[in-house]
């Protein structure tokens, strides 16, 4: 689905990650650990092509991302659900909106899609939330929605960056269980986290692959998690 060979970034004369090989394959589950500023962020943004590397290949489909034109990025993208780290929404657009946009930004007749929408929207456990305003979300609602919209396009690979981040253990095996069922109905799953203990309860549900960054490379962690 997703594969770096050898990738390298580096900014401002500086390398943050090098010599970065690993294939996110279909259906597979990886969680992605470091240090806070390790380049997790920066990783996860060199999978989905919004940095180039600046060293080595990132294929996506088999296709080197490099050489893409804009319309084929677009539809390379259209294949990548992201969570993203801040959860950004549009504040004067309700939450069943803002989950929608990636479909009404590409075309799509909202219409034709409310039962696409209220099925996801019941599946995050926001079905009584759908007019609220995104102020008015709890952090636990907001990753859920977040989750929500990085799927909506049905993509084949989840990139979540940080997808527990402030919220409370309950909510965050909640959000790990959905991205659980995600993998079980065959989606690639990289989830970026901080957090141990939530890789430790994937692992006994999930044949996951946990990578670390450490002085800017990528290994393969161990069983001592
Ligand atoms: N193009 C760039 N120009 C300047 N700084 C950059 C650039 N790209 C990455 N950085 C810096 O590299 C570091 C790594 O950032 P990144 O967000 O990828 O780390 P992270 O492991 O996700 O951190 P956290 O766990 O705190 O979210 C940060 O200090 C960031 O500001």
């Amino acid at each position: 689905m997703i594969e770096l060979e050898n990738v390298g970034y580096s900014y401002g004369g500086g390398e943050l990650l090098g010599e970065i090989s690993v294939d996110l394959s279909p259906g597979s589950f990886h969680f992605l650990t470091g240090p806070s500023g390790s380049g997790k962020t920066t990783l996860l943004r060199l999978c989905y092509g919004a940095l180039q590397a600046t060293a080595g290949q990132v294929r996506g489909f088999g296709e080197d991302l490099r050489g893409l034109d804009r319309d084929q990025m677009a539809l390379f993208r259209r294949r990548i659900g992201v969570v993203h780290q801040d959860c950004r929404f549009l504040d004067h657009l309700p939450l069943s909106e803002n989950i929608a946009l990636p479909l009404t930004v590409s075309g799509h007749e909202l219409a034709g899609q409310q039962e696409n929408l209220r099925e996801l929207m019941g599946w995050v456990g926001l079905t009584k939330r759908a007019d609220a305003l995104p102020p008015e979300l709890s952090g636990g609602e907001r990753q859920r929605a977040a989750l929500a919209r990085a799927v909506i396009m049905s993509p084949d690979v989840v990139l979540a960056d940080e997808p527990t981040g402030n919220v409370d253990w309950e909510m965050s095996q909640r959000l790990l269980q959905l991205l659980i069922e995600l993998n079980r109905m065959g989606k690639t799953i990289l989830i970026a986290t901080h957090d141990l203990s939530l890789i430790r309860a994937a692992k006994s549900q999930v044949q996951a692959r946990v990578l670390r960054i450490s002085n800017r490379r990528l290994q393969l962690a161990g069983a001592d998690l």
